[in-house]
């Protein structure tokens, strides 16, 4: 019989693992000695106490605490010795307090947080971090409290109260004034009742925003059995005949991730395997090299690009499949600013807020939101300000504002440092470090490797597979990196790991004998990340960070667990596997999630309310817009005769319909071809979030109908103070009124051609250059003066401008342009000519006029359509 190296449990010989503690037996690698002020880091004995330092850009220290208090600050004559600036001569005193410590801040200058608020003591439990933050540069201290004797129940994370149901015919539920209160920005005034129904109870959703739960699904009306799980925003109540057990999830959300794997194209492994557990409050870093599957694994963690295979459990729920009803508490931030430019920063966050949180939010709720979240970001100073006043770093906070209005309990930031300098990048790592603190579960992708060190875990990613979770100190450790630089873990990771490769042959040299054993039929080299991930699947850490932690149970109530038995993930040693290709283990698909159901007509107000303040703030691109119509209006007086339409079949009488047709699908075009693609990325998140396609789409028509109806009646009133449109016919709205509505019908077209190209262009510029190709057609096809080769005659059709000289042409009871009886007689010289326009007719009836208008209409209408199945198919794109 041996013992057990860390904690004397007795142990079978040659054990890899005590069955008591959980320790490896190896004793680990680069361990140096405790020391109270140098940076060595230590393993101390799990039943002790002990405070763990760790200073920005310094390896961790694990300072033993005894029955003595001892003294924290930068002079030398305290017992921990701090080299940070922005930590005190004397900052805080940690003292004994029965089983536990309790640390005193000394009238320090920067103080003591915990949870992200300056507190002026705090008595620790197991595992609680206090940081000691210099906002101005981002740095900070983190002491982390670890004694096994106060560790907190897990029994008990999250719960809060229990409602007595008993007696009560009604109990209403909403965020403030209700019966049973739960305060948060998703939770509705009125959100849900549980009524008292024969034997038991009933609950009924009141017309929320965000919607009520029961054991995943989105419910109307129910009745409710014993066990039952009602999630609304953050919360869960279970009902157990008589009462609800209120459980807060916010500061207790947990991700599991089992044995996650992403095809593409059939068979392609780009997530190849992989396994995590993220527990509440952490903040991980999903690094490694360009390609390497970081925002794949974040895509199938946030649920917003699932896996096709494994399992992500949130609290124990099947995330995919219950993924509306945790929609509400997902934070998500894309590279791109997500939001206006052209807006002042509230402005802007108050039509976010609108679109996101419930419907009966007061305005001075959403006021009161707004000042939260900028004063989170520290941002109020800048409240005014236009966005695009705003620095990249001030930018990027106040796009993670936008998300935080929600109370998000879940983050997901890609690349949030990206374009920031050294300095930024490190106050902006500080702020997602106290957002975490105080209480979100933050996952970001990076590439920005020189401060991870203020994570509390780091995954390395490689070609797929996760090859490091962990701390990110031990990360250097693991991968025998002693430069302290993390960006010298990228290289050892890429490549192919032959024969003769300088690591193959000596730091993974058992790596690779291993997977020659498991591969001896394959002769192709591995890639040096499969050598990678073998070791750590073999580690210590992998033990402890990753299948440990999986082996904990939820510690809330869960809703609904997976369907399908839950992938188990490797077991520590275990030769990684290949991935097998076959069916989905979660019920739901893989890929992008659906929409969630919110109020169209709800959302077309604020997205037009929006979209009007953008036009009118964008000053410039109004101006032009607007004197667009009185100049070339004006253009067009200088070749249009007085008496054109006295002279019915004269080239004079087509020229001035022919012109105003071109020009009405060029303004129409011109307003509309950037106003999708310029705010693509803003788009796309509030698309995730809960944006409809027919609100949004509908929103950018009625404003910019709007403004074609300006511009055709400025081009109108001045063709009307020169041409004599006084013919005496009869026909709809007299020959000006009928010339105006067909230029706004015309006009109409335009603008449904500029959306879709505007929904098909990745960018403004692209949608740009492709209206050439748009607005030629709408020349040669029109039919009015150019003649065209007799086989092109059906292309006309889809031509709006052919219809729009129908329409001109009919009303002002022109001629056609060539006579009929003259191509008898053979005297227009191109045949082809007499073949084509005599498919053009002119009919002044009512009848006729009004069905080139709805054909104008209806040309419209079907580029609307196509816009909208073109961002529909965008929610596929990855
Ligand atoms: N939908 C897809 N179809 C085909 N291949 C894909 C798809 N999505 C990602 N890939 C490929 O999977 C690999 C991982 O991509 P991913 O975007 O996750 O990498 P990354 O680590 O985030 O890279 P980067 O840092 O460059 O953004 C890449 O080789 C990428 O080309």
């Amino acid at each position: 019989m041996t013992r057990c190296i860390h904690c004397g449990a007795a142990i079978q010989p040659n054990t890899k693992f005590c069955p008591s503690c959980g320790k490896s037996q190896q004793a680990a690698p680069n361990q140096a000695n405790p020391a109270l002020g140098g940076g060595a880091t230590t393993i101390l004995h799990s039943s002790m106490a002990f405070l763990e330092v760790q200073e920005t850009g310094q390896a961790p220290r694990q300072i033993p605490l005894a029955n003595q208090p001892v003294t924290f600050g930068r002079k030398p004559d305290n017992d921990i010795i701090a080299s940070s600036r922005f930590v005190s001569s004397n900052h805080a005193r940690i003292e004994p307090d029965g089983q536990r410590h309790v640390i005193i801040d000394l009238g320090s200058t920067n103080g003591l947080l915990f949870q992200s608020q300056r507190v002026p003591r705090h008595s620790f439990n197991d595992g609680d971090s206090v940081r000691i933050g210099d906002p101005v540069t981002g740095n900070f201290v983190t002491l982390t409290y670890r004694n096994q004797k106060v560790a907190t129940p897990p029994a008990e994370a999250g719960h809060v109260s229990r409602f007595d149901l008993s007696n009560k015919p009604a109990v209403t539920i909403g965020r403030e004034g209700s019966a049973l209160n739960l305060p948060n920005p998703q939770v509705s005034r009125n959100h849900a009742e549980i009524r008292a129904i024969q034997g038991g109870h009933e609950v009924r959703d009141l017309g929320s925003t965000n919607g009520t739960f029961v054991n995943g699904n989105r419910i109307t009306t129910t009745r409710l059995n014993r066990g039952d799980v009602i999630q609304i925003g953050p919360f869960k109540l279970v009902y157990d005949g008589t009462s609800l057990d209120q459980f807060d999830q916010r500061g207790a959300l947990r991700i599991d991730a089992h044995s996650l794997v992403r095809l593409v194209g059939g068979n392609r492994v780009i997530l190849n395997n992989v396994s995590l557990v993220i527990e509440p409050r952490e903040f991980i870093a999903l690094v490694g090299g360009s390609g390497a599957g970081k925002s794949t694994l974040m895509g199938a963690l946030s649920g917003y690009n699932r896996a096709n295979k494994g399992a992500v459990l949130v609290n124990g729920d099947d995330y995919y499949a219950n993924f509306d009803a945790y929609r509400a508490i997902l934070g998500y931030v894309p590279q791109d600013d997500i939001l206006h430019s052209s807006l002042p920063v509230d402005v802007a966050l108050r039509y976010t807020a609108k679109l996101r949180l419930p419907a009966d939010t007061a305005s001075s709720e959403i006021e009161a939101r707004i000042d939260r979240v900028l004063k989170d970001v520290e941002m109020s100073a800048h409240r005014g300000k236009q966005v695009n006043q705003l620095s990249g770093g001030q930018r990027k906070r106040v796009s993670i504002s936008s998300e935080l209005l929600a109370d998000p309990s879940l983050f997901f930031l890609d690349e949030p440092t990206s374009g920031l300098d050294p300095g930024l990048e490190k106050k902006m790592m500080y702020t997602l470090r106290q957002l975490a603190d105080s209480g979100r579960t933050i996952v970001l992708v990076t590439h920005a490797t020189a401060n991870i060190t203020q994570c509390d875990h780091v995954v390395f990613m490689a070609d797929g597979r996760m090859v490091w979770f962990g701390p990110p100190s031990e990360a250097l450790t693991f991968f025998n990196v002693t430069s302290g630089d993390f960006a010298d873990i990228y290289t050892k990771l890429e490549g192919d790991a032959d024969p003769n490769h300088p690591l193959t042959t000596t730091e993974l040299k058992q790596e690779f004998e291993t997977w020659r054993q498991h591969n001896n039929q394959v002769r192709q080299a591995p890639r040096l990340s499969e050598l990678w991930e073998i070791r750590f699947r073999n580690s210590e850490a992998y033990r402890k960070y990753v299948w440990e932690r999986l082996q904990r149970a939820p510690q809330v109530p869960v809703m609904t667990p997976p369907q399908a038995p839950i992938p188990q993930a490797a077991v520590p040693g275990a030769y990684p596997n290949q991935v097998s290709v076959s069916i989905p283990t979660s019920a739901a698909p893989a890929g992008r999630p659906k929409p969630p159901p919110v109020s169209a007509m709800r959302q077309f107000g604020i997205m037009t309310r929006r979209y009007l303040r953008l036009i009118a703030a964008d000053k410039r691109n109004l101006g032009i817009l607007l004197l667009q119509a009185p100049i070339i209006g004006m253009i067009l007086l200088l070749v249009a005769k007085e008496d054109a339409f006295r002279r019915p079949n004269s080239a004079d009488a087509r020229m001035v319909p022919f012109l105003l047709g071109a020009i009405a699908v060029w303004f129409g075009i011109l307003n509309s071809a950037r106003e999708i693609t310029k705010e693509g990325p803003i788009y796309r998140r509030e698309r995730l979030a809960n944006l409809k396609i027919v609100p949004y789409l509908g929103s950018k028509v009625l404003v910019l109908a709007g403004l074609c109806l300006i511009q055709s009646i400025i081009l109108m009133v001045i063709l009307g103070t020169k041409v004599d449109f006084d013919l005496g016919l009869e026909v709809p709205f007299g020959v000006w009124g009928g010339f105006l509505v067909t230029t706004f019908l015309t006009s109409l077209t335009g603008l449904g051609v500029g959306l879709l190209i505007s929904a098909s262009a990745s960018s403004s510029d692209k949608a740009m250059s492709i209206i050439p190709f748009a607005l030629i057609p709408q020349i040669v096809f029109a039919l009015a003066l150019l003649p065209l080769p007799a086989a092109l005659a059906p292309v006309s059709f889809l031509v709006g401008s052919r219809w729009a000289m129908q329409a001109y042409g009919s009303i002002g009871g022109l001629g056609e342009p060539f006579d009929p009886g003259k191509c008898r007689a053979g005297q227009i010289p191109s045949p082809s000519t007499c073949e084509v326009f005599p498919t053009v007719g002119y009919d002044d009836s009512a009848g006729y006029i009004f069905l080139t208008w709805f054909i104008l209409i209806g040309y419209t209408m079907a580029c609307l359509a196509i816009t909208a199945w073109l961002l529909k198919r965008r929610d596929k794109e990855a």
